[in-house]
Parts: structure tokens; sequence; C-alpha cells
């Protein structure tokens, strides 16, 4: 403590300072009392103890002295600010003891109501050396806890919705950024910037479950598009939620990116729907896809024109240039019909040489037009195989669909229409008279 004693040259203390006499007798803790210029006056019996100094070393020297940098710290700023403005200070200092220990004070300076006489400062100090030493622990295990979220492949989030239905997210770990490009202080602004880059199906999908997970404090599960600068990105949602105070629904979850799982699994039900041989609809494909182009005829009133198709005489064929001929003449019919039709028109290899095309807008006199285009389109086409040219013909069976009819059945009578087809020749579409 010399080099204080010295910096601070120890000042004549005035004798009455009885204001503060009762005060500091009982005083339970460390306070001192310093003059304008912070020069001590008076200590209470516990801030010896606290300070480790007698109160005859510190009286008449500058209260700044005790502070860790004496001359540009706390201390000394803190009475400035104190004096200046009339009202309490208040800071945590690194306060030097007589050992020479540095400890963290919560100190609080206070203007004292002088009377008639200079103002002085009551300066009240409290240890929380510990505190601090144990909020720095906690400080360093949150920055390494943060810093390990950040190195994971998706994002933490915390997500609120008030009773009134607003919501906001209150944490975003820093993964958001990896995934959508944008910072987890932009989404805490508003989780606007998230939802706006969503199809509107996939966000109406998300308020529902959202609401829904909120009624019931089910867990919300849903997976969701974006669409970024770099392409479609799939993300999955998952999280709990609970009721907070003042009736707040909290969700705590996971966002992460599963784009690549998305795209297998498309691929995988593309294997599953498709024919291998033609790379048309397979009969499963063709079931799928049909139920979907009926909800959507049903719903436009549109009617459904369906036609069964036949390849004509293909086991001649077959036996006459073997079976790898047969399969590239099963290929050359998918291209001339996909060249036909139009790309939303359903076209499948039910089996063998058994095909069926469904007609979305099925006009009548509109899909006897586009049959009987493809069965002509069909015969014109020349096959060369093997220094020949074949010609393949095809038989088709036509019927319609009223908008809430049933698949199967159509196809059932698209099928006897055939085969009354093949009974009058082949080469012909047959079904019902294009003038209804
Ligand atoms: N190359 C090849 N042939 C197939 C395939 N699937 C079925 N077939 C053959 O297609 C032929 C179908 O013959 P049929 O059902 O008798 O009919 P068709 O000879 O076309 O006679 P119609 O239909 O009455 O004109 C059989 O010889 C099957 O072996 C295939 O994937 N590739």
């Amino acid at each position: 403590m010399t080099w204080i004693r010295d910096r601070w040259r120890r000042r004549r203390v005035p004798r009455d300072v009885s204001l503060s006499d009762a005060l500091f007798e009982h005083f339970p803790g460390a306070a001192l009392l310093a003059d304008a210029d912070g020069v001590v006056l008076r200590l209470s019996p516990g801030a010896e103890a606290h300070l480790g100094q007698a109160a005859s070393d510190l009286v008449g020297t500058r209260l700044s002295g005790l502070d860790e940098d004496p001359l540009r710290g706390e201390l000394a700023r803190g009475m400035a600010a104190c004096l200046a403005q009339g009202r309490p200070w208040r800071g945590a200092v690194r306060c030097r003891r007589a050992d020479g220990d540095l400890r963290y004070q919560d100190v609080v300076i206070r203007p004292l109501a002088g009377g008639e006489g200079p103002p002085r400062l009551l300066v009240v100090l409290h240890d929380v050396d510990d505190l601090v030493a144990r909020a720095r622990v906690d400080r360093e295990r949150l920055a390494d806890l943060e810093a390990g979220l950040a190195r994971l492949p998706g994002a933490l989030f915390r997500l609120r919705q008030t009773p009134r239905g607003e919501l906001g997210f209150e944490y975003v770990s820093d993964g958001i950024r990896e995934l959508c490009g944008l910072t987890p202080e932009t989404l805490q602004a508003s989780p606007e910037a998230l939802f706006a880059r969503m199809p509107d199906a996939d966000r109406r999908a998300l308020t529902t479950t959202l609401a829904r997970s909120a009624v019931g404090l089910t867990p919300w599960e849903q997976d969701v598009r974006l669409t970024l600068p770099q392409g479609e990105r799939w993300l999955e949602i998952r999280a709990r939620v609970r009721r907070g105070r003042q009736g707040v629904t909290l969700w705590d979850g996971w966002l992460q990116d599963i784009t690549q799982r998305k795209e297998e699994e498309s691929r995988t039900r593309a294997l599953v729907t498709t024919d291998m041989l033609t790379g048309l609809l397979n009969r499963r494909g063709f079931f799928a896809n049909g139920r979907a182009v009926l909800a959507y005829a049903a719903r436009h009133h549109q009617r459904v024109a369906v036609a069964m198709l036949d390849l004509d005489h293909f086991k001649a064929l077959n036996d006459t240039h073997g079976h790898a001929a047969g399969d590239i003449a099963l290929q050359c019919f998918a291209r001339t019909c996909r060249d036909c039709l139009r790309p939303y028109d359903l076209i499948a290899r039910l089996g063998g040489e058994e095909f069926a095309i469904m007609l979305a807008d099925g006009d009548p006199e509109e899909a006897w037009r586009v049959f009987e285009r493809l069965r002509r389109r069909v015969a014109e086409t020349e096959l060369a195989l093997g220094g020949e040219t074949l010609h393949i013909t095809v038989s088709l069976g036509l019927a319609f669909l009223e908008p809430d009819g049933d698949l199967n059945e159509v196809l059932g009578r698209a099928d006897r229409a055939l085969y009354r087809a093949k009974h009058e020749g082949r080469n012909r579409v047959v079904g019902p008279s294009p003038v209804v």
C-alpha cells in the first residue's frame, strides 16, 4: 500500500464528521465517508475488516486509491458522476485490499445531504468477487455451449406466441445462418423473415400445425420448403410445447436441413411408381396419380377420359424378332405416346404390352381426336430393327368417367371397349360415341 500513500498524499481530515457518527458505529457492512474530493473521512467498523486495512491508514487518503487503477478507475468516475448528477452511482469495481488481493466490489456511492456544509459521499462496498468469478465461469460455459451448438448441423430455437397470437423467436442458435442465410438477430427481430421464404401452401400448413400444437399442447412437427437463392431447401421442424406465464405458449425445438432425405424419398417414390423398361408410370403410379387427377377434375367439374391400349399381334413380333426387339418396340411406343400427349396427361404401362392413358380435361370430342391421332402416329412409326423396318399398331378402348366416378369401374369399361376393338379387326379406337 505504500505506493498508494506516496501517490495520494494524506490530507488533514476535518474533525466535523458528526453527521455519520451513528451510522458508522452501527453500520453492519463496509461503508466509507468521503468528501467531495474523494478523500476518506471515516470508515465503518466492517470496512476495516472488509478491506484488510486499519481506519488510521485509510482516513485522509483518496478513495480512488482503492481502485485497481487509481488514475482511470471506476471509483473516480463513479464519484464524479454521483456529484455531477446528485444521485447514487453503482458499479462493480475491482478493489485492492491491504494484502494486495484484488477483489470485485459492488460499490454504491451516494451523495449525502450535507446541510450547510460541503457535499459528502457515502460509499458502501459489498464483496461480489465470488459471484463475479462464478458468473465468469457460467459465461465461459455458455459461450462453449453456443460454440458447440453452432457446429451442429441445425438450429435450436425457442418460439413464443402471446395470447393475442403474436409470434416471436426468443432464441435462435447460430446454425440458422447455414440453414437459410438469415442471422439469429434478424429472426429474433421478426419471424416473418423466415416465413416469407416459404411457399404459400407450406406456410398455410405451418400455421395450421402450429395452432393445433398450441391448442392441444402436442409436439409441433412440420416439414416445410424454403425458397432460397441457391434453390429449394427442405426444413424439418420438431418442437415441444408448453404454456408459459400469462397465457404465453412456448416451443423449444430444432430445425434441420432434410433436403437430401426428401430428394432420396422422392427418387424412391419415383422408382416405386415408374416402369423401368419404358420410363412411364407403372400400375401403382397410374392409380396413385389417377386419384389426384380425379379429385382435381371433380373440383373443376371436368370429365376424365380413360383409354386402355394393347399392341396388336405383339406375340408374333416377339416370336419373329426376339424378346429384345419386343422391348425396343415397347420403348418406341412409349415415346410416341409421350410425344402425342400433353405433359399432364397420365400414361402408364399396366403390364406386358398393355397400357392406360388418362386425359385430365376429357372433353369427349377432343379425347377421340387425341386417341385417333395417337393410333395413326403409332401405325405410321417406322421401327428399324436389325436392318428391317417394322410397323406396329395399337388397339384402344375408350371410356369416360364422371367427376365422382370410380377409377376401377371406368378402367373395366375401357377394357371391354378394347376387347371389342380387337374383335373388330385391331388398329382402332372403340368407345362411346363422341357426340354426347
Ligand atoms: N418383349 C417383351 N414382350 C413382352 C413383355 N411383356 C409381355 N410381353 C409379350 O407380349 C405378348 C402378348 O401377347 P398376347 O397377349 O398373346 O397378345 P398379342 O400377340 O399382342 O395379340 P393381340 O393382343 O390379340 O393383338 C406375349 O408374347 C408376352 O410374352 C415385355 O416386357 N417385353
